[in-house]
């Protein structure tokens, strides 16, 4: 399980999360809802280790997080798919998948490659593409391969939605779906309720850096 609490964080000397608490456990789908600017990506940010701490407790299955630094966070099964995806343009989509993992010397890559096209097979198809020729769409996939490479037991996942046809964010739900047999914990940052109500066994509402009220999800 994924655990904040009381998380505080500034960002050019202004108070940006004011004491965020909030769980993702495995195998579950957790939504952090919340409109432009409220701290969804701080927070994302924050649990991946690129933002410091100034404040609060994070752990994951009771490990104490905030020492690591995100390459660490990275190692210990933790995953992250940035809002803007960050693929490298000129490089192959295998060579983006394989990327971090070689970066964070990931044991098993191969076959956790092999297991991740299994999953998502029109990305398997993509491989040879360099990342630069892919549609907005595809590559928000590509991006969700990527951090499933590392991310085994947390993937965190912002606006995974965003700029998507309506056919291949039905696709990407399909896809967090069956993650949930793996046991992974996955958090989605999200702007649009309804877009992760449907998905999220529980949802986190998030205004000017605090959560509101914590509940079930799926209403
Ligand atoms: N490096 C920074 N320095 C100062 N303020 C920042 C910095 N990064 C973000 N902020 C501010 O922190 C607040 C939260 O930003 P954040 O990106 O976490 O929001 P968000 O909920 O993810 O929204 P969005 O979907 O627009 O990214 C915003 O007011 C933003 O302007």
């Amino acid at each position: 399980m994924l655990e904040l609490e009381d998380v505080r964080v500034s960002l050019g000397g202004f108070p940006i999360l004011r004491g965020v608490s909030l769980q993702a456990f495995p195998g579950q789908i957790t939504g952090l809802v919340g409109r432009n600017g409220a701290g969804k990506t701080t927070t994302l940010r924050t649990i991946m280790g690129l933002v410091p701490l100034q404040g609060g407790s994070l752990r994951l299955e009771g490990q104490d997080l905030r020492p690591l630094p995100a390459h660490r966070r990275a190692a210990l099964g933790i995953g992250y798919m940035p809002e803007d995806r960050r693929l490298i343009g000129p490089l192959t989509v295998e060579e983006n998948l394989l990327l971090p993992a070689w970066a964070i010397g990931l044991p098993g890559a191969p076959e956790r490659l092999r297991w991740v096209y299994e999953r998502m097979p029109e990305v398997a198809e993509l491989a040879e593409r360099r990342a630069a020729q892919l549609s907005g769409g595809q590559q928000k996939l590509v991006a969700l391969a990527r951090a499933l490479m590392h991310g085994t037991r947390l993937l965190l996942l912002d606006e995974p939605f965003e700029g998507l046809s309506p056919a291949m964010a039905l696709r990407l739900g399909e896809i967090l779906q069956s993650l949930r047999t793996e046991g992974i914990a996955v958090l989605v940052a999200e702007s649009d309720l309804h877009r992760i109500s449907a998905l999220a066994e529980r949802i986190y509402t998030i205004e000017r850096g605090e959560i509101q009220d914590p509940g079930e999800g799926g209403q």
